[in-house]
């Protein structure tokens, strides 16, 4: 087999081989052509098998994820991916270890800048007053410097991200930091294998490779993982530390109760043996760009083979123009609303209260588009809703509706609850069921419970109207 070489095309000049080339490198390069094309046709093949089917077969079940930045629907996804492609999500292992690392430099380097602005004074964004903080000791401030270099594997894990997952690092005005720039990535992009290979040095990934070997390199002084293991113990020390307690508390800085926090199992995340498990996956946090589809096979029940399609799309709101054209034909909508953020204002801006997801959830429920689409309403991170409610902070200071209500979470959740299905009622241009469920979907199990009910009650809607149209 050979190639012909268009001198006129750059991208065939860019493939032609080497003008030098042995008789043997020639061979070689020939055999391995021949293999990449035969590799190429079972995947063409296969590609077309499965769309032959699809025409054939009932049609798939399409499932749209929507809501603001943040209120969990990659999560959700991968509890789509745990229950019904359980070996391809712990085949990823990898890949995730580096998000982590990504998020565990990123809340010590918040934890930096708290330092550095008591230091300076600079007012922040959010304190409650000025900052009248405890005095840094010299101790704080050497280990603020042995971390330094933890700095540059942020750079170093974003730019490796970035190059293969076609990423962007966007600026996102977090409340506790303006122009703190998250990285974002769109999962079409494949980033996940592209990036295990690199972070492990693998030439292909195996099919099961739930053993995913540990990923750093021991030899190498610059590899993310074996800096993290060298700064563990400041690291900890740095998160345990009571003046630096104190400073997070007098700017409201609630690490806790952020996205891709890690600070309390350092040292486990941090062993040069870790391969994260299913909850770290789940709450590890990399942002979404654009929109990206997922498709599952039943494996088992009544359902068997049918094919079901997620849609993922990213919640911020430069995002958002990007949603409109999947309204179209879709089976259902699962619509989060991260109901814990009543007291924080919106990531994007910080004018908007969080709970405006009220008002996206409005915009949603009015929409000629979605009219006859059922709408699945995930009131989501109960969980640190409930440990807000417990600390005291109360929903009437934010909501001021809410009144002199008890500020316990039956009673806050069912206020909510009122809000979401008044608004349905009052704004769906036909009328519509409200399903409602109090979700954390970080939380497997209860999840899993959910997401089966509610492919159940899409399977039956989905017969009923087939039969209806036969
Ligand atoms: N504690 C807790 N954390 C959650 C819950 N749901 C999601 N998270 C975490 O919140 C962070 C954000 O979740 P994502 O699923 O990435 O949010 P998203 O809606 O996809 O955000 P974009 O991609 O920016 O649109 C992740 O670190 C999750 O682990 C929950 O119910 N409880
Ligand atoms: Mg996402």
């Amino acid at each position: 087999m050979s190639h012909e070489y268009n001198e006129d095309d750059p991208l065939s000049k860019a493939l032609r081989p080497p003008p030098d080339e042995t008789q043997t490198e020639c061979e070689a390069r020939l055999a391995s052509e021949a293999k990449a094309k035969e590799m190429s046709d079972i995947i063409d093949e296969e590609l077309e098998k499965q769309k032959l089917a699809e025409r054939k077969g009932p049609k798939a079940i399409k499932v749209l994820l929507l809501g603001q930045s943040e209120s969990g629907k990659s999560t959700t996804l991968k509890n789509f991916q745990i229950l019904y492609e359980p070996k391809a999500f712990r085949s990823e292992r990898a890949s995730w270890r580096a998000v982590i690392q990504l998020n565990v430099v990123r809340s010590i380097h918040l934890i930096l800048d708290a330092i550095t602005r008591a230091q300076n004074n600079a007012p922040s964004t959010t304190s409650r007053d000025s900052l009248r903080g405890p005095s840094i000791g010299p101790d704080l401030l050497k280990l603020k410097l042995r971390l330094s270099p933890l700095l540059q594997v942020e750079q170093f894990l974003t730019s490796r991200l970035t190059a293969v997952g076609s990423g962007e690092s966007e600026p996102t005005q977090l409340t506790y930091s303006r122009n703190f720039k998250e990285l974002a990535i769109n999962s079409t992009m494949q980033w996940k294998g592209a990036f295990a290979r690199l972070m492990t040095g693998e030439k292909e990934s195996s099919d099961d490779s739930s053993d995913v070997e540990p990923v750093s390199d021991p030899n190498d002084p610059n590899d993310p993982g074996n800096i993290l293991h060298a700064c563990s113990d400041d690291m900890i020390s740095l998160w345990s530390n009571e003046v630096v307690q104190e400073l997070l508390d007098i700017q409201n800085l609630r690490l806790e109760e952020m996205a891709g926090f890690f600070l309390d199992s350092l040292p486990r995340v941090t062993s040069p043996n870790y391969i994260p498990t299913d909850d770290d996956i789940l709450r590890a946090r990399l942002k979404t760009l654009g929109v990206t589809e997922h498709r599952f096979t039943i494996t088992h029940g009544a359902s068997l083979g049918r094919v079901w399609k997620v849609f993922d799309v990213g919640g911020h709101r430069s995002q958002r123009a990007a949603w409109v054209p999947y309204f179209d034909d879709m089976d259902a909508i699962i619509f989060l609303a991260p109901i814990s953020c009543f007291d924080q204002v919106l990531a994007e801006d910080i004018k908007v209260n969080r709970l405006d997801s009220v008002k996206l959830w409005s915009a949603i429920v009015s929409n000629e588009l979605l009219k006859n689409t059922n709408l699945i309403l995930f009131l989501n991170k109960i969980d640190i809703m409930k440990a807000k409610l417990a600390a005291g902070i109360k929903l009437s200071k934010y909501v001021v509706s809410y009144a002199d209500r008890p500020n316990d979470f039956d009673h806050t959740s069912v206020y909510l609850r009122k809000k979401f299905a008044g608004i349905s009622k009052e704004k769906s241009l036909l009328p519509r069921p409200f399903y409602c469920h109090l979700t954390s979907v970080t939380d497997t199990k209860s999840t899993k419970y959910i997401l089966s009910n509610i492919k159940d009650m899409l399977m039956r809607r989905n017969l009923a109207e087939s039969a209806l149209l036969t």
